[in-house]
């Protein structure tokens, strides 16, 4: 079975986005080879009209133009790529994967988080609980009735209380940024690719070859990312035994993957399955990064619905 949208169409502005037929996603048969091709294309033109530049004026992700916050983000990247090695993701994940820092439900989580700036992000310095409520709110309105994508982002970020001392207390150069296969060689893809000529897995030969410890077609799975706060929010979703489906889980496990779903590198790490999984990444991706904005949600009026949503595919309480 393959997960198809149906009828996407493209639209600029508000009015004309509610006179149309707004996509309906419905299980099929896996569509010939020729159809393929123009399923991809129609997936990437559906509804949000993504805005050429962000809050400060600059295109999005562009780490190289001249601006105030790319000097925090590139000592950001020069201490990310250093110290993040192979033995270090595994360390941590056995760390934090145990969940036992503390509990609590998600929106407490969502208050939580919402002191801390991430020092990664070149187009935003909003509070975090603004970006989630941008992105969950941008997509609820193109995919209306996919409720598990709402919630997904909603949620895909709240990893970074790792932040917090209850919860980790982190540096943020293990918590937030774009993630990166270890125990394989660095691709240039990755941002700031430069700076992993500190990193000692760069000149350890079981790890610097194309496929490292890997082998073709291993499965995303059986990698180990880089430390943050995808992996983490994966570990804590699971452990809790969500009942989001798995594009969800797989949306919140590598959405700071941008080598991949963005520079199309490493694409031989993945099987079959992560392939069809990554054409909800690529939906989502969107809403992530271009719904960035000065726009403010009213937290109190779409509160009653995103509980809902929490109840529906969550325990009441998490552990963390
Ligand atoms: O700066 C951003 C931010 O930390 C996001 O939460 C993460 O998902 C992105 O990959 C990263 O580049
Ligand atoms: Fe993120
Ligand atoms: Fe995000």
């Amino acid at each position: 079975m393959t997960v198809i949208i149906h009828d996407p169409l493209f639209y600029g502005s508000d009015d004309e986005a509610d006179e149309l037929f707004l996509p309906e996603v419905v299980e099929e048969q896996a569509p010939p080879q020729e159809e393929e091709e123009k399923r991809e294309i129609a997936i990437v033109e559906v509804g949000f009209f993504a805005p050429e530049n962000n809050a400060f004026g600059n295109s999005f992700r562009n780490y190289q133009q001249e601006s105030l916050r790319r000097i925090i983000v590139e000592e950001f990247y020069r201490k990310n790529h250093t110290f993040q090695t192979y033995d270090f993701a595994m360390a941590k994940k056995e760390e934090h994967g145990r969940l036992n820092k503390g509990v609590m439900s998600i929106w407490e989580c969502c208050e939580l988080l919402n002191e801390y700036v991430d020092e990664s992000d070149l187009d935003s310095d909003e509070p975090p609980m603004e970006h989630l409520l941008q992105t969950a709110e941008a997509i609820r309105r193109d995919y209306p009735h996919q409720d598990w994508l709402h919630l997904t982002a909603l949620l895909h970020d709240l990893g970074k209380v790792l932040l917090h001392p209850a919860f980790g207390g982190e540096p943020q150069w293990c918590v937030v940024g774009d993630t990166f296969p270890l125990g394989c060689a660095f691709s240039e893809a990755i941002v700031h690719h430069k700076f992993f000529i500190q990193n000692p897995d760069s000149r350890n030969p079981e790890y610097n070859t194309k496929l490292g410890i890997y082998i073709d077609n291993c499965g995303l799975e059986n990698v180990t990312m880089s430390w943050g706060h995808d992996e983490y929010m994966y570990l804590v979703a699971k452990g809790n035994n969500t009942t989001l489906p798995p594009a969800a889980l797989f949306i919140i496990r590598y959405h700071s993957f941008y080598a991949l779903h963005q520079g199309g590198a490493y694409t031989y790490l993945m099987n079959n399955e992560d392939k069809e999984m990554l054409e909800w990444l690529h939906v989502f991706k969107k809403y992530d990064l271009y719904s960035k904005s000065r726009v403010r949600i009213n937290q109190e009026e779409v509160k009653p619905y995103y509980l809902s949503l929490i109840e529906k595919y969550f325990p009441a309480r998490l552990r963390w």
